[in-house]
């Protein structure tokens, strides 16, 4: 019997992608333009599904995509996905919630610190060999513990941030999220707010929603406006929730003192990107699942999503489900190879 023929795309952990190559014709790809690259689309024309990272899955895409069944998305968010065509389709789409929350949390919290105590920046005065006096306060940083932090996006990480800062930090949480959140609020002592009032209350504001219609360039100059003057932004959702440029002007006009960024409009971050000459500004590569152990479940999961996919069962995560209940009913036990 033919082997399903499979795309993985820019990032599989190797034990599964070669349990996947025991089982499929899978080809995997890397950053490519795929709207371009002949040997992506002939591969494409016959692929029943995608697995992986960041792969934009449009109109474009999907026109030559007719055997697809399933999209299998190596992250949490999905905003690559263009859900209506997808449903158009019939195709299945998954991604892979739960095992990165911890992780997340802790690096958004710890891209959190490492801004308010400028942890980079004297790193560098270290190891650059300027430490040659006692230090004088054009070093300090700012505290942390007690102090009010604001999370837009109380969800599953949201709530992982809000579990550290209260347990950890005894900080006075305030949330802003498109419904209330009992539990939380009980759990960790967090109380709702309007957005605004979230802005002008916190010390730090992370924002930690996904990338839809709605939080498309959600913190812009007026959100940055109505934060306080030493207000630390922390970004771990998507570069898009922000107006980036409104950031650069703000940190440049001194609207708020710092921030901490894990993501970028433009990623890879371009290289003339003012943000990166700037001293109150900590950056990261997009790193907020990025460790061994829980990129590892992450692939797992994503592979296990494809796998029942392609056998006509439901997916553990699934994104999509009005999709399953649309072809549920169609699924020939005879075409699943287990
Ligand atoms: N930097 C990184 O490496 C990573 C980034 N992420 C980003 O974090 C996002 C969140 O992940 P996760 O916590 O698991 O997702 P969840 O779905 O659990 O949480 C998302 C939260 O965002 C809230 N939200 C959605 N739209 C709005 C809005 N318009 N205004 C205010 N709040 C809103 C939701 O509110 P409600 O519950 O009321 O609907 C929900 O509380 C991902 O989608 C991804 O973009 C995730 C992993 C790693
Ligand atoms: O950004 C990462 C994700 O899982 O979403």
């Amino acid at each position: 019997m033919t082997k399903k023929r499979i795309i993985a795309y820019n990032r599989l952990e190797k034990p599964v992608l070669e349990e996947l190559k025991s089982k499929y014709d899978v080809k995997f790809f890397k950053n490519i333009n795929t709207k371009t690259d002949k040997v992506f689309l002939d591969y494409l024309e016959k692929t029943e599904g995608i697995i992986g990272l960041e792969l934009e899955v449009d109109k474009d895409l999907l026109v030559n995509a007719p055997n697809l069944k399933i999209v299998s998305n190596v992250s949490v968010g999905y905003n690559n996905l263009n859900l209506e065509e997808l449903a158009k389709r019939n195709i299945l789409a998954t991604n892979t919630p739960d095992v990165l929350t911890d992780t997340v949390a802790d690096t958004i919290f710890g891209l959190l610190l490492a801004t308010a105590r400028r942890i980079p920046e004297l790193d560098h005065y270290v190891k650059s060999k300027q430490w040659n006096d006692p230090l004088e306060s054009e070093h300090y940083g700012i505290d942390v513990h007690h102090k009010t932090l604001g999370i837009i996006g109380m969800g599953k990480i949201g709530q992982a941030i809000a579990q550290r800062a209260n347990l950890g930090f005894d900080m006075k949480i305030l949330y802003n999220s498109r419904n209330k959140k009992p539990k939380a609020e009980a759990k960790y002592n967090a109380t709702y707010c309007s957005l605004d009032e979230l802005l002008k209350q916190s010390d730090f504001v992370i924002l930690i929603t996904p990338l839809t219609e709605e939080t498309n360039g959600f913190i812009g100059r007026r959100e940055f406006q109505l934060m306080k003057k030493s207000a630390i932004f922390i970004n771990g959702s998507r570069g898009k929730t922000i107006i980036e440029k409104d950031l650069i002007e703000s940190l440049k006009n001194g609207e708020i003192a710092a921030a901490g960024l894990d993501v970028f409009k433009i990623e890879p971050v371009e290289h003339d990107n003012p943000l990166l000459n700037m001293k109150n500004v900590v950056t990261l590569p997009h790193i907020g699942s990025s460790t061994y152990e829980t990129e590892l479940k992450m692939s797992e999961l994503a592979a296990k999503n494809l796998v029942a996919g392609l056998n006509g069962e439901k997916p553990p995560s699934l994104i999509n489900t009005d999709v399953w209940e649309n072809i549920k009913p169609l699924v020939s036990k005879k075409t699943i190879d287990k």
